[in-house]
């Protein structure tokens, strides 16, 4: 059968064109493609082969799935009402996520959740009014990096970084940061829970795929590792809520924290604490990894191509010029968000645009074929960003693609370069996921040069875990640059 066992019955040709696929293994399917390595690239060779970009079948075990690796069939999936659900994992389940944005099945609560944190956390006010943050996190950042090039030569960003996004989305969401020196007990307990649950989300769950596995088969022991980690996340972050009870008025203003944003609401928009803690932690994981890794793989770019750093500083000192570097500036700043526009293009943090969907009826597609109802849909954005037919030379680095041709909109309005996803469900930080990212990589140019170190040269190799990063964490020499601002 097209499509393997999950197809069985003529599933795959219910429309006037069938949809094509590889039959896969028995019982497996083509689950091998997924549970190693870097099924972003598998899944586009496999469709390239199959000449079925536009829509592949394939079976996942039981699970019937597609995968879209063109612009035209990527909208249609995506900005379908049909496709506003998500197959949700095992480990998602247990860790509560079911009840937080991500998650929540399409209707009256995530709409309000959506609603909450679009209009609370995500609107351009307060993206503003935490700015003073994001300005804080980097200072320390830099005293650190400062002080790491002097003691050993060269500086390993990565934990920099992942420091700087964990304070900072800690700081807006709870209202709170932390200082190494002073809460390394807390921070660290903070950062391993964060770290077990990364990969409790990201592990390959054959349960997921082939239910009644789940008996005798978890080589990754996700149910026990799970029960394990939500009465730790529930005991910290109901530590924290009482604390903001405890301190008294429910006004929110601007710059209040997500925590104060969540007490204060009445009435039918009033959380329960359950779903306050879902709500809550599930902005700590979605917003610390991402930004830290779309600077590091901006970082490396940079590092590579000593020309385009140049560049970009030039446009930079004529920004700056005795100001000090705000988002304000930033964002008018077309080079850096030409640089920052091709990083998402060569390396979007998300290649398969991290959750898939969920088809809840018969869906018709333009070209004739028809994906069944229940069918899990994947949008393979890293085969589109590097698909000859719609970039030029798409395996070169070149930021001016973006400001010599026609500019791309990457917040969802272009299925050439859709990162964030699009659609309904389309990634709610996205601004404050770019806010961030221009501001950091702008402050790492303008105060240090970036070099090679000489021990560690740029492997742009990939590891695809709950997002797609660098394998060899970047490590570059950071030559102070004598700037005030
Ligand atoms: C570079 C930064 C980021 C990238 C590349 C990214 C990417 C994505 C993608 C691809 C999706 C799925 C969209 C879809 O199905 O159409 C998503 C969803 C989501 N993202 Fe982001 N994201 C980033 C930053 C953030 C930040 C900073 C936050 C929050 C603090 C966040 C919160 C979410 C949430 C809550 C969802 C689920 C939305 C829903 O299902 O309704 N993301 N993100």
């Amino acid at each position: 059968v097209g499509g393997g066992i999950a197809w069985k019955n003529g599933r795959n040709k219910k429309g006037k064109t069938p949809i094509p696929g590889p039959h896969g293994l028995p019982i497996f399917g083509s689950l091998f493609v997924l549970s190693r390595g870097l099924a972003h690239r598998s899944l586009a060779s496999m469709a390239q082969t199959r000449a079925a970009t536009q829509l592949m079948a394939f079976s996942l075990g039981s699970t019937p799935a597609v995968v879209a690796s063109d612009p035209h069939t990527a909208r249609e999936i995506l900005t379908s009402p049909h496709f506003a659900n998500r197959p949700i994992k095992q480990s998602a389940k247990s860790l509560m996520f079911s009840r937080a944005i991500g998650f929540a099945p399409n209707g009256t609560y995530w709409r309000l959740l959506r609603k909450i944190s679009s209009s609370h956390l995500f609107s351009p006010r307060r993206i503003l009014a935490h700015e003073p943050g994001r300005q804080l996190d980097f200072a320390v950042m830099l005293r650190n990096i400062a002080s790491e090039q002097k003691l050993s030569g060269s500086v390993s960003l990565r934990k920099h970084l992942q420091l700087a996004a964990l304070n900072n989305i800690m700081g807006s969401v709870f209202g709170k940061r932390y200082d190494p020196a002073q809460d390394s007990g807390e921070l660290e307990e903070l950062r391993e829970m964060v770290k077990e649950g990364f990969d409790l989300l990201g592990a390959f769950n054959w349960s997921d795929y082939i239910p009644w596995l789940s008996y005798f088969y978890d080589p990754f022991r996700v149910v026990e590792r799970c029960e394990a980690l939500v009465p730790r996340v529930r005991k910290l972050v109901r530590v924290i809520i009482e604390e903001h009870k405890l301190s008294g008025s429910r006004k929110v203003s601007d710059n209040a924290d997500f925590v104060d944003v969540l007490l204060s609401l009445e009435g039918e928009e009033k959380l329960n604490e359950d779903d306050m803690v879902a709500v809550l932690w599930e902005m700590i994981f979605r917003g610390t990894d991402t930004t830290a890794l779309l600077t590091e793989w901006v970082m490396a770019e940079l590092v590579l191509h000593q020309e385009i750093q140049t560049k970009l500083r030039e446009e930079l000192k004529s920004a700056v010029a005795g100001n000090t570097l705000t988002d304000a500036v930033v964002a008018k700043l077309p080079y850096l968000q030409a640089v920052i526009k091709e990083t998402l293009r060569v390396h979007p943090p998300g290649p398969l645009l991290s959750w898939a969907r969920l088809a809840t009826s018969d869906v018709q597609l333009s070209n004739g074929m028809v994906i069944p109802a229940n069918t899990t849909a994947m949008v393979n954005m890293w085969a589109i960003t590097h698909d000859s037919h719609v970039w030029e030379e798409p395996h070169v680095f070149k930021p001016e693609r973006f400001t010599e041709g026609a500019d791309v909109d990457v917040r969802g309005g272009d299925l050439r370069l859709a990162p964030f996803g699009a659609g309904r469900r389309v990634c709610p930080g996205k601004n404050l996921g770019l806010v961030t990212v221009g501001l950091w990589v702008a402050k790492l140019v303008h105060h240090f040069e970036w070099g090679p170190d000489g021990d560690h040269t740029v492997d742009l190799s990939e590891v695809l875990k709950l997002s797609c990063e660098m394998k060899h964490p970047l490590s570059a020499v950071a030559s102070p640059r004598n700037v005030v601002f």
